[in-house]
């Protein structure tokens, strides 16, 4: 769907934001672009829209060069949800949902319909809230407004700067749940730039791990915790590595280390595992031996004291 080859940008005439940055995205896949402040991440999601124009390399959209689409395509095919909504304060709701959409000609009843539509699954009621303007709106309402705005056109790429970032932690966590469970999103590609490792975590299919304008690994957050390429891998994670470890790790996989089996879908995490046991009182000590077991197997060990 999405494919970067060897992208590269500098600013002036500082060192390079972006050196030789290769990845490729699938439909119903998000891949999150982790790192630390100043590291290229936006800087590698504007050049895929074009805010940014890359010095060289290829970024294609659906097999075809970004720089040989009109600017029209590529509004098309990008929606963009930024970290401060980027709303316009005189438009209503509806307004400011149905922009792309009016600009790409489509008839005010179908525009109608996906608004309603997508302000339904954002939990945002249509009766009270499509002619309301945003600062009559919360903040996480808002920034659904923002998810609905780039998803009204149905575009095949969702691109997305730390879309959670300025909400409060309960909002942010409900906003979240929203965007996980979206029909929409099946037959899309999303890249999600973010800071947060636990939000890399709950979102990414796989996460690419940057710093100062490289990618130091890019694979799945199994593969990123229990496989690291370098030690800047490795060391990033090493605060928050036990709990990482146990939301990223299916049940599936430690079960063969089970002395007591236990009768729960293999898909939920070990996590998740651990929450049911508790909230059921079950002794969760055979788990656990079983997830260090899979440790010792797997690379390195993590102390569980
Ligand atoms: N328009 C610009 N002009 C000059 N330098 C820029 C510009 N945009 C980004 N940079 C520089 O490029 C580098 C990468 O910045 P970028 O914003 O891509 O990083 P980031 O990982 O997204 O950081 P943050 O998490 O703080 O947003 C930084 O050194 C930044 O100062």
């Amino acid at each position: 769907m999405i494919r970067l080859e060897h992208v590269n940008k500098s600013f002036q005439q500082g060192k390079p934001a972006v050196s030789d940055i290769s990845f490729e995205v699938s439909k119903g896949e998000t891949l999150v672009l982790l790192g630390t402040s100043g590291s290229g991440k936006t800087t590698t999601l504007r050049m895929i829209n074009r805010l940014v124009i890359p010095d060289s390399g290829l970024i294609f959209i659906n097999g075809q060069p970004t720089d040989q689409l009109s600017p029209e395509i590529l509004r098309r095919n990008t929606g963009y949800v930024l970290q401060h909504n980027g709303l316009f304060p005189h438009y209503t709701v509806a307004e400011n949902i149905g922009i792309v959409p009016s600009l790409l000609g489509w008839d005010k009843q179908k525009i109608l319909q996906r608004t309603t539509y997508l302000m339904e699954q954002l939990h945002l009621n249509p009766s009270r809230y499509l002619h309301s303007y945003p600062q009559e709106l919360s903040g996480g309402q808002q920034q659904r407004v923002g998810l609905a705005r780039a998803l009204a056109a149905d575009p095949p790429l969702l691109l997305m700067d730390e879309p959670f970032g300025a909400l409060d932690p309960i909002t942010r966590a409900s906003v979240k749940k929203e965007f996980r469970l979206l029909e929409d999103l099946k037959n899309k590609a999303v890249i999600l730039v973010t800071h947060d490792v636990q939000e890399a975590f709950e979102l990414g299919t796989r996460i690419c791990l940057m710093d100062q304008g490289v990618i130091q690994q890019l694979g799945t957050p199994e593969e990123l915790l229990f496989t690291p390429a370098n030690s800047f891998v490795s060391r990033f994670f090493d605060n928050q590595r036990l709990l990482l470890e146990l939301k990223a790790l299916k049940l599936e996989a430690v079960k063969p280390w089970l002395e007591i089996p236990v009768s729960m879908d293999g898909g939920i995490s070990c996590w998740e595992a651990l929450e049911k046991m508790t909230a059921t009182q079950t002794d969760s000590s055979s788990l656990m031996r079983a997830f260090t077991l899979y440790k010792q197997t797997h690379g390195r060990t993590t102390e569980l004291s």
